[in-house]
């Protein structure tokens, strides 16, 4: 096998270790992938501005997100089904993310058990949780998250139905049978098969299970269930963030769900200036969708995100080599980070800010 140096390979390599459909869930966009494509375009676009003769001889990437000290500003977005990428599913995931000191954000959809998930790390969780019809049952996994020592929630607001991934609808996707939705089981709800035969079954599962009157009150509703912190995630607008801060928000994932859910939709680091001038600097920003290089972390954090969030290509090293794969590619995250900070000219986090983003050609002009 070639050697992978870089996220893009891994997802090269997965391709080769993966089955169509698996891949095609994972890979896939909805509709024409026009978001899909424009978040990682839309970091490719910005430009930098390095400053020179700094001594960079000494560099820290570290930070604190939420009270907890990381040594990166980088965490594991959540992400459902691990076990299509590799038989240890989460289980090997988690190990690899927390061994590094990075949080992990476990899905309401993972093909572990969120009890599961927390014996093996070794580090900070956070929960994804997905809000049902039945109130109980999101009620249950709140209680259950707490129990097993997660330290904050990400509420997905960007689900109210499922987006159209025509290459499920085309691959009729099924969970195999060994792969359950370990966290729903209890309540009757493990299995996603079946539905017509002209459908993804992950499409048939949220209509018939997700709550979509999910509105503010919800959130309100899920703030009043516990007292740990509960960020929103799948914020795409400057207004829609400062209103979650007044309903108690304590952070903002900045997110199209990796243009799984609207095609056409925004990119999100198009969106991340007016997000973080709305929030002010009241909690964390965070950013996902498209974060494929060390450096785009550089320009999240130049525009004033607190941090990235990491998708697809943790589950790309998940299906290349399980545990020591996504070992490696966070490694290789790491040392982009640390030699674009090198190259900027800045020896810690502090060091960069608005000043290293260039601006274009035409706004020069104007
Ligand atoms: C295979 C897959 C499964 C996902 N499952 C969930 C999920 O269960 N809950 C959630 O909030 N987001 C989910 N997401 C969205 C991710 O949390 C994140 O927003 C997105 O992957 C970031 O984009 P990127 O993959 O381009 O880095 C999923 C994404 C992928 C690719
Ligand atoms: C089954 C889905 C709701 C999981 C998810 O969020 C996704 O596939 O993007």
């Amino acid at each position: 096998m070639r050697v992978c140096v870089n996220l893009a390979d891994y997802e090269q390599a997965a391709k080769l270790r993966m089955t169509k459909s698996a891949f095609g869930y994972y890979a896939a966009g909805a509709g024409d992938e026009l978001t899909l494509r424009a978040n990682v375009e839309a970091f490719q676009r910005l430009r930098l501005r390095p400053r020179m003769l700094v001594d960079v001889t000494q560099r820290d990437p570290s930070t604190t997100l939420l009270g907890h000290r990381v040594p990166m500003p980088v965490t594991v977005a959540p992400m459902g089904f691990h076990r299509l990428a590799h038989p240890e599913g989460e289980l090997a995931t988690v190990r690899a993310v927390t061994g590094q000191g990075l949080i992990f954000v476990a899905s309401t959809m993972a093909t572990s058990t969120l009890e599961a998930i927390a014996a093996a790390a070794t580090g900070r969780l956070w929960f994804q949780l997905y809000c049902f019809r039945d109130r109980e049952i999101t009620r249950s996994l709140i209680r259950r998250a707490e129990a097993a020592g997660y330290s904050a929630f990400q509420l997905t607001v960007d689900v109210p139905v499922l987006g159209r991934r025509e290459a499920d609808i085309r691959n009729n996707f099924q969970l195999p049978e060994d792969c359950r939705v370990a966290n729903l089981e209890p309540y009757g709800l493990g299995s996603i098969r079946g539905g017509s035969d002209r459908e993804s079954s992950a499409q048939e599962y949220t209509d018939r299970l997700f709550d979509a009157s999910l509105t503010w009150e919800t959130v309100d509703w899920i703030r009043s269930q516990t007292r740990l912190p509960v960020m929103l995630k799948g914020i795409l607008r400057g207004d829609d963030a400062a209103r979650g801060i007044d309903h108690g928000a304590t952070g903002i994932v900045v997110s199209n769900h990796g243009g799984r859910q609207l095609d056409s939709g925004v990119s999100t680091f198009e969106v991340l200036p007016e997000i973080v001038q709305a929030v002010r600097g009241r909690v964390p920003v965070l950013i996902d969708s498209g974060v494929r290089r060390g450096v785009d972390v550089v320009k999240a954090l130049a525009v004033g995100a607190s941090a990235v969030q990491l998708g697809r290509p943790v589950l790309w090293g998940l299906a290349v080599d399980g545990q020591a794969g996504v070992e490696r590619v966070l490694s290789l995250f790491r040392m982009e980070l640390d030699n674009a900070l090198a190259l900027c000219g800045c020896p810690n986090l502090a060091a960069i800010g608005p000043d290293l983003i260039a601006r274009r050609f035409a706004e020069f002009l104007s």
